[in-house]
């Protein structure tokens, strides 16, 4: 497991592209077989991937890791899968997620395991673990049954279908807020005008993009930006203090998770559009 630090707005603003790469970019998730986590200090929270192909992937931690002696000893977990149908097995329990299907697994759950039902067409399970001291039933949702909203306006480039599958009125989590949303084609703007919410951080994770397009996905605090040049399947972390939008070379889809004070979807400062700089 790779671990971040967290950081300072007067610190970020003296770095280089390849410094804020560092700290808040997220590359490549998915490997073979393997587990890739990295755990920032931003509210703790966990991003990571599974991709089981020959032989089913194992949630696992060690004392030095996380001090705890199971992975959801005193974590909960969001998972969505980004890839082919895959199974999640908690304690025994069988979740079958196609893509774009969500499962949460409450903390307590001593045994996670992820397997593919198609080698040669891999499931992707995107992961994100925030710390939780109470257990929440494990549960799965799927995009017909969340509560979603059609944003924005082709005239903005940004007509999008907004998901919200962990949160407030959703699936109950301790602080663990996560969705999914599809941009229409022809758009290409998230979360424009912007927004921060200082009670809690964020992790975008981009997907169904094209192999040469990017997404430049914009940072920092609102009067003084930075931007990160996104490809397909990379995440990228947000600090309570940052805005977090993007604008791609083509439409996308991207899933948004949440660590922090409360679940309320709705928990967002704006910001103005003369504000921005
Ligand atoms: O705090 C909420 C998140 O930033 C996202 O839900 C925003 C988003 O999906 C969008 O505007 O497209
Ligand atoms: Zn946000």
């Amino acid at each position: 497991m790779e671990r971040r630090f967290a950081s300072h707005p007067n610190e970020v603003k003296q770095f280089d592209t390849g410094r804020l790469r560092q700290e808040f970019h997220v590359p490549v998730l998915f490997a073979a077989d393997e587990l890739k986590l990295v755990l920032t200090h931003e509210d703790r929270m966990i991003v990571g991937g599974a991709m089981p192909v020959k032989e089913p992937v194992v949630l696992a931690t060690d004392l030095k890791e996380l001090g705890v002696t199971y992975f959801l000893e005193r974590r909960e977990l969001g998972i969505i899968n980004v890839g082919g149908k895959g199974t999640v097995v908690a304690d025994g329990a069988e979740y079958e997620l196609n893509a774009k299907e969500c499962l949460y697994v409450g903390a307590g759950t001593k045994d996670v395991q992820f397997k593919s039902a198609d080698s040669a067409n891999p499931a992707k399970f995107y992961l994100n673990s925030a710390p939780a001291h109470k257990t929440y039933p494990t549960v799965k949702a799927t995009l017909e049954s969340s509560e979603f909203a059609d944003l924005g306006d082709i005239k903005n480039s940004n007509e999008r279908s907004i998901h919200r599958l962990i949160h407030a009125n959703g699936i109950q989590s301790c602080q663990l807020v996560m969705g999914l949303t599809q941009l229409k084609p022809g758009n290409m703007w998230n979360t424009m005008p912007a927004h921060t919410h200082p009670r809690r951080m964020e992790a975008y994770f981009y997907f169904e993009l094209p192999e040469d397009a990017v997404v430049v996905h914009l940072m920092g605090e609102p009067k003084e930006t930075r931007h990160i040049i996104m490809r397909n399947e990379e995440a990228v972390i947000s600090p309570s203090w940052s805005i977090h939008s993007g604008v791609g070379t083509s439409n996308y889809t991207f899933i948004w998770s949440m660590a922090g004070d409360n679940i309320r979807y709705d928990d967002m400062d704006p910001v103005s559009m003369k504000e921005l700089q």
